[in-house]
C-alpha cells in the first residue's frame, strides 16, 4: 500500500519512496539520559514506533533499520554524579558518570518496553563515538564550515547557505528570535559548538583542538553517518528540535558533503494546560509515574495514539477512562479469538501519514462486526497487546476483591453506601476523600454500585481515622 508522510521540509504530505526500494532507514533523535522520562518523552517514542510497525509490515521486518541514540554526554550526568560523590558514593566520578546513564538507560527501557514500544535496531551511545565525531569536525574545519578557537570548535552558520530551509526562517530572523550565545571565541553569534574544552574533573576525550567533550548536534550527525550511511529516508523527532538541532544537524551532515535526511517528521507536543511538558517547566510527571498509579502501559499507548501524532494533546483523566473502557469492551470481543491479519482500513488509515485517530475509529467499526479475527490482528498491529492487558486486568481486579473483604475496608464501603442512600453527602465525602487519601481512588457506577482502584501508595492504617 503506498505510504504518505508529511514532510517537514516541504511542508506538505508526501508519497513515500525508499532511497533503496527493498529497505527503509530511519533517524530518530533520542533521549539526553538523564532523568526517568515524562510522559511528553514517550510521545515520539509511540510515534515513530507506530511508523515502525507500519513500514516492517509493508517493506518486511528485516527491511527496516530503525536507529535512535542516547544524548550520554551531558552537565546534568555530570551533575548528579557529582552529587553522588560528595554524598560519599564510591568509584571515581567517571565511573559514577556511566553508572547514572546506564541506571537512565535502564529506566528507559522498562518504561518503554511497558507502553509496547519496540526497541530499535540499534541504540547507539554518544560516548561510544566519538572519534566520528572528531572525524566529521576535522573534515568540516578542512572544508571551510568550521573554526576552532580557544579550545572550542564552532561551525560557521552563515557559510551554510540553505540554513534555516527546514524551520521556514532566515538566519537573520533566527538570530532576533533566538537566545544566541555571544563569546569572544565566536566569529558571529549564530555559530554554534562542535566540540568544547572540558575541565579535568569532567568527561572529556583526547583532540585536535585539546582535551574536550562534543557538542549535542554533532553528535546525532556523525551517529546517523555511520549506521546509516550518507543517506537516509526518514529523520524524527518533537517538533521542539526542528530549530536549532535539526535545522544544526542538516548544516554540519550536508556541509560535510553527506545525502543525510529525505523525509523529516516531527511529533508535536504533549502539553499541559496549552504548555509543552516539560522538565524546565516543572509541569511534568513520569511514565513511570503513572505506571505506579496502576494505569496500564496499553492504556497510555491507546491515549498517546487517539491524537494524531501532528497535533498538540493534553492527557486527562477522562482520556484514561475512555481508553480503558474501550480495551475493556476489546477484551471481551476478542476473548479466545485467534487472529487474522490486520484490516486494510486500518492499514490505510495508518499509511496515510500515520492518521491513528482515523485507525481507531476503524477499530471501533469493526469491534461491532463479526470479524473479530481481524480486530484482534489489528489491535495488535497497533502494538497493543490486548491479551497481556485482559491478563493484567483480571489479576488486579482478583486483588481489589480481596482488598473488598478486609474488615475495614468493608466496614466503610457499606457506611459510605448508607451515607448515600441518607443523602449524607458530607459523611460520604469524608470517606471518599478519606479511601483516596489511604490510596484506593473510588467511582461511582451509574448502576449505584461503587468500583475501588487501589493505587500504589495503599495504606490501609490511614482509614483507622475514619472510624
Ligand atoms: N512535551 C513533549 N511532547 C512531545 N515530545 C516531547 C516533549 N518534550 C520532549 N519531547 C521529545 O522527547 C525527545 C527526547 O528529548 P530530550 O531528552 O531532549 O528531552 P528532555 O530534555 O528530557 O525534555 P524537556 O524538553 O522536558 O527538557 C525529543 O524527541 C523531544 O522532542
Ligand atoms: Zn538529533
Amino acid at each position: 500500500m503506498t505510504i504518505k508522510l508529511y514532510n517537514t521540509k516541504t511542508r506538505s504530505k508526501e508519497v513515500f519512496t525508499p532511497i533503496d526500494p527493498n529497505n527503509v532507514r530511519m533517524y530518530v533523535c533520542g533521549p539526553t539520559v538523564y532523568e526517568r522520562a515524562h510522559l511528553g518523552n514517550a510521545r515520539p517514542v509511540l510515534v515513530f514506533d507506530m511508523l515502525y510497525r507500519l513500514l516492517r509490515h509493508e517493506y518486511g521486518a528485516d527491511h527496516v533499520k530503525y536507529v535512535r541514540n542516547f544524548t550520554d554526554v551531558d552537565d546534568r550526568i555530570n551533575a548528579t554524579a557529582l552529587a553522588r560523590k560528595e554524598a560519599g558514593a564510591s568509584g571515581t566520578l567517571e565511573e559514577l558518570i556511566k553508572a547514572r546513564s546506564d541506571e537512565t538507560i535502564e529506566w528507559y527501557h522498562d518504561d518503554m518496553d511497558a507502553l509496547g514500544a519496540m526497541r530499535p535496531d540499534e541504540e547507539p551511545r554518544a560516548t561510544a563515538y566519538i572519534g566520528a565525531m572528531i572525524a566529521m569536525i576535522e573534515d568540516l574545519i578542512a572544508k571551510g564550515h568550521a573554526y576552532a578557537a580557544e579550545g572550542h570548535v564552532l561551525f560557521k552558520v552563515r557559510s551554510y547557505k540553505d540554513y534555516g530551509k527546514l524551520s521556514g526562517r532566515s538566519v537573520d530572523d533566527m538570530i532576533a528570535g533566538a537566545r544566541v550565545e555571544v563569546a569572544p571565541y565566536k566569529e558571529d553569534p549564530m555559530d554554534f559548538v562542535l566540540w568544547k574544552p572540558s575541565s579535568d574533573d569532567l568527561p572529556g576525550w583526547e583532540s585536535p583542538w585539546g582535551r574536550g567533550r562534543p557538542g549535542w548536534h554533532i553528535e546525532c550527525s556523525a551517529m546517523a553517518y555511520e549506521l546509516l550511511g550518507d543517506s537516509f529516508d526518514i529523520h524524527g523527532g518533537g517538533n521542539d528540535l526542528t530549530f536549532p538541532h535539526h535545522e544544526n544537524e542538516i548544516a554540519q551532515s550536508k556541509c560535510a558533503g553527506h545525502g543525510f535526511a529525505n523525509v523529516w517528521m516531527h511529533n508535536e507536543m504533549l502539553q499541559v494546560e496549552g504548555k509543552k511538558m516539560s522538565k524546565s517547566l516543572g509541569n511534568f510527571f513520569t511514565v513511570r509515574d503513572l505506571l505506579d498509579q496502576g494505569v496500564p502501559g496499553e492504556v497510555i499507548r491507546f491515549v498517546m495514539l487517539s491524537t494524531h501524532y501532528r497535533k498538540p494533546m493534553d492527557w486527562t483523566e477522562k482520556k484514561r477512562e475512555e481508553a480503558e473502557k474501550t480495551l475493556g469492551d476489546w477484551v471481551k470481543a476478542t476473548d479466545g479469538v485467534v487472529p487474522s491479519l490486520p484490516d486494510k482500513g486500518v492499514v490505510a488509515a495508518l499509511s496515510d501519514d500515520l492518521n491513528t485517530a482515523g485507525a481507531i475509529t476503524r477499530l471501533h467499526e469493526l469491534s461491532k462486526s463479526e470479524d473479530k479475527a481481524s480486530l484482534k490482528a489489528s489491535i495488535h498491529f497497533l502494538g497493543i497487546d490486548i491479551d497481556k492487558f485482559a491478563k493484567e486486568q483480571s489479576i488486579l481486579s482478583s486483588i481489589e476483591e480481596g482488598l473488598k473483604t478486609a474488615p475495614i475496608v468493608e466496614a466503610l464501603e457499606i457506611e459510605l453506601r448508607k451515607a448515600r442512600l441518607e443523602k449524607n453527602f458530607a459523611r460520604a465525602d469524608e470517606i471518599r476523600d478519606g479511601f483516596k487519601n489511604a490510596g484506593l481512588a473510588i467511582t461511582y457506577d451509574s448502576d449505584g454500585g461503587i468500583t475501588f482502584k487501589r493505587e500504589a501508595n495503599f495504606d490501609p492504617t490511614k482509614l483507622e481515622a475514619l472510624k
